[in-house]
């Protein structure tokens, strides 16, 4: 395990995730305070949290076509339209899963492509792909791969594993590696969905991930001190 990776080095990959349906402004308000108090430079909320006030630094990421991917490519388009106008600086979206099963990857790459478009040009687009369910799917790895490519292809700037809410699982060192090699550093790769421990966070840097998205920020920091 490389524990080379120091508290500080995982911190600064965090983006400090709170999309749970019942949370509520009063969470959202702690999500922040957490943040600043343990020093990562990222947000993730839902967008109906926003427009957020004393963020200071942070980045505020929200998600669009959460989480099931089945909405319209023109509503997640409004959806990251309207977070970027108040005052998010990156979307996460996911992609249709069935279509990308299905071997769509045109399509996979058209909704993608829809979302870049309707976002300020400086705001970042990360595509989620719900690895662990494409991995389970029969097209299996060949299904990573052509979505990462498609979403490379559309413009986006991350790619990612997983919402969190999918019943295949979250991030794995298999889907990550893979992803990895496939952007080979041309996009970021963002780890997350169930993502506890600083050991967890490690293999996942270690296997490529450089944004890791985490609920249980603060367990997996605590755990990396010393
Ligand atoms: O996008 C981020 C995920 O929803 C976070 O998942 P988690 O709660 O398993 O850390």
């Amino acid at each position: 395990m490389p524990t080379e990776i120091s508290r500080l080095d995982i911190a600064a990959m965090v983006d400090h995730t709170l999309l749970k349906p019942e949370a509520t402004a009063q969470d959202v308000r702690a999500l922040v305070r957490d943040a600043q108090d343990l020093g990562v430079p990222h947000i993730c909320v839902s967008p109906s949290m926003l427009p957020l006030s004393d963020t200071g630094d942070l980045v505020v990421a929200v998600v669009a076509g959460f989480p099931s991917g089945k909405h319209h490519s023109s509503v997640k388009a409004a959806e990251a339209r309207l977070a970027v106008e108040q005052g998010a600086r990156e979307v996460d979206m996911v992609i249709d899963v069935g279509a990308a099963i299905e071997g769509r990857y045109d399509d996979v790459e058209a909704d993608v492509a829809a979302v870049r478009e309707a976002m300020a040009p400086d705001a970042a687009l990360k595509v989620i792909i719900e690895s662990a369910a494409l991995l389970a799917s029969p097209r299996g790895e060949e299904a990573v791969v052509e979505c990462c490519r498609a979403a490379e292809r559309a413009g986006a700037q991350f790619v990612k594993t997983s919402t969190g809410f999918h019943p295949a699982g979250g991030a794995s060192e298999e889907a990550v590696r893979l992803m990895a090699q496939t952007v080979d550093g041309r996009l970021g790769v963002k780890a997350s969905g169930g993502i506890r421990d600083a050991r967890a966070a490690r293999a996942m840097i270690a296997a490529g991930a450089t944004r890791l998205g985490l609920s249980a920020t603060r367990e997996v920091l605590d755990g990396a001190d010393g």
